[in-house]
C-alpha cells in the first residue's frame, strides 16, 4: 500500500468526522440556492481564473518525496549517510545554530519513490463531501457532466469558512483560504469537485514552504533535542526516527532526558530495543543536563552520527522547564558550542488549536527549529497544520500516523492537502 493511500485512508476517517457537522451547514443553505443555480445557464459562467490574485499558483513540490525525511520504507529514507541534506530554510528567528561546517550540497537524488499507486477504492467523502448534500457522489474527484452544481454565493462562502474553522484551520487562515476559493467564483455555478480541488491546491500552496526534511549536518554527532508537552508523542517519535535513521545507515544514541518519570525512561528503552539503538539513562530524579553531557561524551567517543535527547514536557511549571532546557543546552555546549543542531517540537494533532499555543510557548523556552506532528490518524483536527504553517512557517519535518515503528512519514503537502479534502490519490 502506498503511503499516500495509507495516509488518505486514515485521514479520510478524520475528514469524515469533520463532515459530520456539514449536514447542518447544508440544511442552512438558502432554499433558493438550487433554483438560482438552475436559472443560470451554464454557459453564463465565466471561466475560472488561473489562480486567485491574492494567492500565487501552487508551486510544484520543491523536493520529491524521496528527498523528504525518514519515511516508512527504508529505501526512501532521506538521511543519506554520505551526502547530508542541506539545512532547511527556516525563519530567521528559528534558524538552526551554526554548525561550523557548511552543510554539504544537496545529495544526488536518491532512487525516486515509486509513483503513488492508482486508487484501488473509490474515493470517500472528505471535508467537502456533504457540502453539496451529495455524499459519496460528491467525493469523486473526476468531473462529471451530471455533477450537481451550486451557485457560489455569500451563504456558501460562509459555510466554507465555518467548515474550514471546524477543520481547525484557525479563523484567520480559514477566512483567507475561503476568500481565495471564492475569488473569481462568486456568482458562478461550481461543483464539489472544483471546490475540493481548489481547496487542495490552496492548502498545498500554504504547506509547500514548510515541508522540509530535518537537515542533516556533516557534524558528528548531530545533537537533536526533542521537546513537547507530556503525551504529545516524543518518545514514540524518537523511537520511529531512530529506527529510520538506523535503517539509513546512521549510528544513533538516545538520551532518556525525562529523568523524573521512570515509566518514561522504560518506554524509551523499549523503543531503543525496537530500533536497535542504545539508550542512555540516569537514576530517577537525577539532573537531565548531566545525563545529556554524558550521552554526548559517549556519542562523541563512539563516533555516532546522531544523539537524540528526550526531555520532560511538564508545562505546568514553565520556569522549571525553561531552566531545565536552558541547562541542558548550556551543558552540552561545553562539549559542542553548536549543539543542539536541531530542536524538534513534537505536537499532538488531536489537540487542535492548542498546538498553536504550544508552539508559542516552546519557542520561548527553546530555539525550536522544526516540528513533528503526531496522531494525524484518527483526528478531525488535521487542519491545524495549515494554521501552523500559515502562522509560524516552521518546517514540518515529519508526521506520525500511527503507533507502529514505521508510522512516521515525511510531510508531503500535496498528499496532505488531498487527504484533508477527501480527494483520491
Ligand atoms: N495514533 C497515534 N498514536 C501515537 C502517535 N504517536 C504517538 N502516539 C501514542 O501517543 C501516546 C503518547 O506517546 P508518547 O511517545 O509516550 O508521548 P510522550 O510525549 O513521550 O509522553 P511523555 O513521556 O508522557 O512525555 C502513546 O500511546 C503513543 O502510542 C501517532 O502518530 N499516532
Amino acid at each position: 500500500m502506498s503511503f499516500f493511500k495509507k495516509l488518505r485512508d486514515r485521514m479520510f476517517r478524520s475528514s469524515d468526522k469533520i463532515t459530520e457537522g456539514l449536514d447542518a451547514i447544508v440544511a442552512e443553505a438558502p432554499a433558493d440556492a438550487p433554483a438560482e443555480a438552475e436559472r443560470l445557464p451554464e454557459t453564463a459562467a465565466p471561466p475560472p481564473p488561473p489562480a486567485p490574485p491574492s494567492a500565487p499558483p501552487s508551486a510544484p513540490p520543491s523536493a520529491p518525496p524521496s528527498e523528504l525525511p525518514p519515511v516508512a520504507a527504508p529505501s526512501e529514507l532521506a538521511p543519506q549517510p554520505e551526502t547530508p541534506a542541506p539545512p532547511a530554510p527556516v525563519p530567521e528567528a528559528q534558524a538552526a545554530p551554526e554548525t561550523g561546517a557548511a552543510p554539504a550540497a544537496r545529495p544526488p537524488a536518491p532512487a525516486p519513490a515509486p509513483a503513488p499507486e492508482p486508487a484501488l477504492e473509490p474515493a470517500r467523502p472528505g471535508l467537502l463531501g456533504r457540502l453539496f448534500g451529495k455524499g459519496e457522489d460528491a467525493a469523486k474527484p473526476a468531473p462529471r457532466a451530471d455533477e450537481p452544481r451550486r451557485v457560489m454565493d455569500d451563504a456558501m462562502l460562509e459555510s466554507l469558512e465555518e467548515l474550514l474553522i471546524q477543520a481547525d484551520m484557525g479563523v484567520d487562515t480559514a477566512l483567507r483560504v475561503a476568500a481565495n476559493l471564492a475569488e473569481g467564483r462568486m456568482g458562478r455555478k461550481v461543483t464539489a469537485t472544483e471546490i475540493r480541488k481548489a481547496l487542495a491546491d490552496e492548502v498545498a500552496r500554504i504547506m509547500e514552504p514548510v515541508a522540509r526534511p530535518m537537515p542533516i549536518y556533516p557534524k558528528r554527532p548531530q545533537v537533536v533535542l526533542i521537546v513537547g508537552v507530556n503525551g504529545s508523542g516524543k518518545t514514540t517519535t524518537i523511537g520511529k526516527l531512530a529506527s529510520q535513521f538506523r535503517a539509513a545507515g546512521k549510528s544513533v544514541v538516545i538520551a532518556a532526558g525525562d529523568t523524573f518519570r521512570a515509566a518514561a525512561v522504560e518506554q524509551l528503552q523499549v523503543w531503543g530495543q525496537r530500533a536497535g539503538v542504545p539508550v542512555m539513562t540516569a537514576p530517577e530524579g537525577s539532573d537531565p543536563a548531566s545525563l545529556a553531557f554524558d550521552a554526548l561524551t559517549r556519542a562523541q567517543a563512539d563516533g555516532a552520527d546522531l544523539l537524540m535527547i528526550d526531555t520532560a514536557g511538564r508545562l505546568q511549571n514553565r520556569a522549571d522547564l525553561m531552566e531545565e532546557l536552558a541547562k541542558i543546552v548550556r551543558v552540552i555546549r561545553k562539549k559542542d558550542p553548536d549543539a543542539p543542531h536541531n530542536t524538534l517540537l513534537v505536537l499532538d494533532a488531536t489537540t487542535g488549536q492548542n498546538a498553536i499555543s504550544q508552539v508559542e510557548t516552546f519557542r520561548k523556552l527553546a530555539d525550536v527549529t522544526g516540528l513533528v506532528m503526531t496522531k494525524l490518524d484518527g483526528t478531525a483536527k488535521g487542519g491545524v497544520l495549515v494554521a501552523l504553517a500559515d502562522k509560524f512557517g516552521l518546517p514540518i519535518h515529519a508526521i506520525g500516523v500511527g503507533e507502529q515503528i514505521d508510522d512516521l512519514a515525511p510531510f508531503d503537502p500535496q498528499d496532505f492537502a488531498r487527504a484533508l479534502v477527501g480527494l483520491d490519490g
